[in-house]
This record gives C-alpha cells, structure tokens and sequence, in this order.
C-alpha cells in the first residue's frame, strides 16, 4: 500500500498545514468552451485530508473544472490560489503538487506495465512494487500495456497516481471500468492518503466508497444549454435516419 516517506512515526503527512487551513482555493470561476459558458462563479476551498466529489450531468464542466484546478487550462475569470498565493505565479510549482488522472490512461502500448510506471518513481514516493500491490496488478507488472484490458490500464493509470506522491489528486472518472475489487482498493489508497494530509477531488457518476466527504453538483443551466441550441439550427437538425434536411 502506499507509505512515502515512512518513519518510525509512521508516514510523513504530504502536507504540514492545519488541518483546518484551505490549501487549495477557487474563487468564482468562470471558463467558457468556444463561446459557450461552461462554468460559471464556482467557488470551492479544499483542505488537508479532505476529499471532494463531484457530480452533475454529461457536459456540466467537471471534467473542464479538473483541468483548470490542475492547472492545465487558465480560467476566463475568477482566482485559484494555494495556500492564499496564485497558482499562476508559479505553474511549475502547482503541477508538482498534482496528481491528475484523466479519461485517458496514457500508457505507452510497447512498454511493460513495469516500465510505463517507473518513469514516474520519485525518491520520496511508495515503490513501484507497493504502487502495484497496491491497485492488485503485481502480477501483470511485465506485460505490455497494450494486452492489458481496460480496468486492468486504468489501474496502471491509479498506480502512477500512487506514485507521484503529490498532494492533490484530481480524477477525472476514476472508477471507469474498474470491477468492484478495484473500487474497493481505490477507497482504499484515496483513505490512506488522505489520512496523510493529502487531497482528492474526484469526478464520478457513480458511488465511490468514501466516507466523509464533500459533494459539489455542478448545475446543467440554461446558460449552459442555450448556445447549444443556437448552433443548432432549423435547417440542420437531423431527421430520423441521421441525415441533415
Ligand atoms: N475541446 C472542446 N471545445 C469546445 N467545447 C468543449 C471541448 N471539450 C468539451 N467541451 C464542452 O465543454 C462542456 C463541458 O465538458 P466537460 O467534459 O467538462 O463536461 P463533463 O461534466 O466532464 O461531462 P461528462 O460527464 O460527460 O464527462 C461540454 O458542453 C462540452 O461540449
């Protein structure tokens, strides 16, 4: 499982903040897709340990909001800082304190799930062996990641996850094709490692087995459904068979 740092005191906590201290804050949020407003003043704060889902229908921005937490994306409006300071000032800084899963897995197919992996060690994160062990795929550690099926990838994916030994971690969907035994052990990693001060903002359609944590439903507004309609007009809405009139 994963231990970083562990010392005859147990693991070092990821973060040395109060526990009531927000590290992670967004203030009033907007961020528009083209010409269309995805998010619209979403405000959250996220302290050590504590975990955030977050949910709404397909297209309400959760997984727009994940990217712009971690940094990938700037918002058109609004402040993010950490630890009261923008993250923009410094983005090298913020990308080393994320961990960021995504829809996809990114695994080189040619390489085995061993090596994929161990691009990732860092000196003071878990090894890879408890990184495996970890999302139960000790096993399949030297085959090719393209024979993996795609629960087995996406728990590849969750162990470099493990291994990058950030504070934050923002998944994109991380229960995607994952079995019920992978559930569990994602309960797992996500309680130890909050349980060493880290952070975890999940994006999830399904109930993941967390307990104490923090719900942001993400609106499907008519601001966000209007320029849809827009774009769509009259004369090329689709009839029955697919094709345009
Ligand atoms: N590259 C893009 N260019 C323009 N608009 C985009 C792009 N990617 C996504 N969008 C739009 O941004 C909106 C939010 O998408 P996002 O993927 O953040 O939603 P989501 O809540 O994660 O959805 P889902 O539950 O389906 O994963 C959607 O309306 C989508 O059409």
């Amino acid at each position: 499982m994963f231990t970083p740092e562990q010392g005859e005191d147990g693991p070092a906590p990821l973060s040395s903040a109060p526990p009531c201290t927000a590290l992670l804050a967004a203030e009033s949020l907007r961020v528009f897709r083209g010409d269309r407003l995805v998010l619209n003043e979403i405000s959250l704060t996220l302290c050590a340990g504590e975990a955030m889902l977050l949910t709404g229908p397909n297209g309400a921005g959760k997984s727009t909001l994940l990217r712009v937490l971690a940094g990938l994306r700037r918002p058109d409006a609004g402040a993010l800082l950490w630890c009261g300071t923008p993250i923009a000032e410094d983005t090298a800084a913020h990308a080393s304190r994320v961990a960021y899963l995504g829809h996809q897995d990114a695994l080189k197919p040619s390489l085995s799930v061993r090596e994929n992996l161990s691009l990732f060690l860092t000196p003071t994160g878990p090894t890879l062996t408890q990184a495996l062990s970890a999302v139960d795929l000790l096993d399949l550690a030297d085959l090719p990641a393209r024979l993996l099926s795609a629960g087995q990838k996406r728990r590849a994916a969750l162990a470099r996850v493990l291994l990058a030994n950030a504070p934050l971690w923002l998944l994109d969907e991380p229960s995607l094709g994952l079995d019920a035994n992978a559930i569990t052990l994602l309960g797992h990693a996500i309680t130890q490692h909050r349980a060493q001060g880290g952070m975890v903002i999940a994006t999830t359609h399904v109930p993941l087995p967390l307990e104490a944590v923090r719900h942001l439903a993400l609106p499907a507004t008519p601001e966000h459904l209007a320029p849809l309609w827009d774009d769509l007009a009259d004369d090329t809405w689709p009839d029955q068979t697919g094709a345009t009139a």
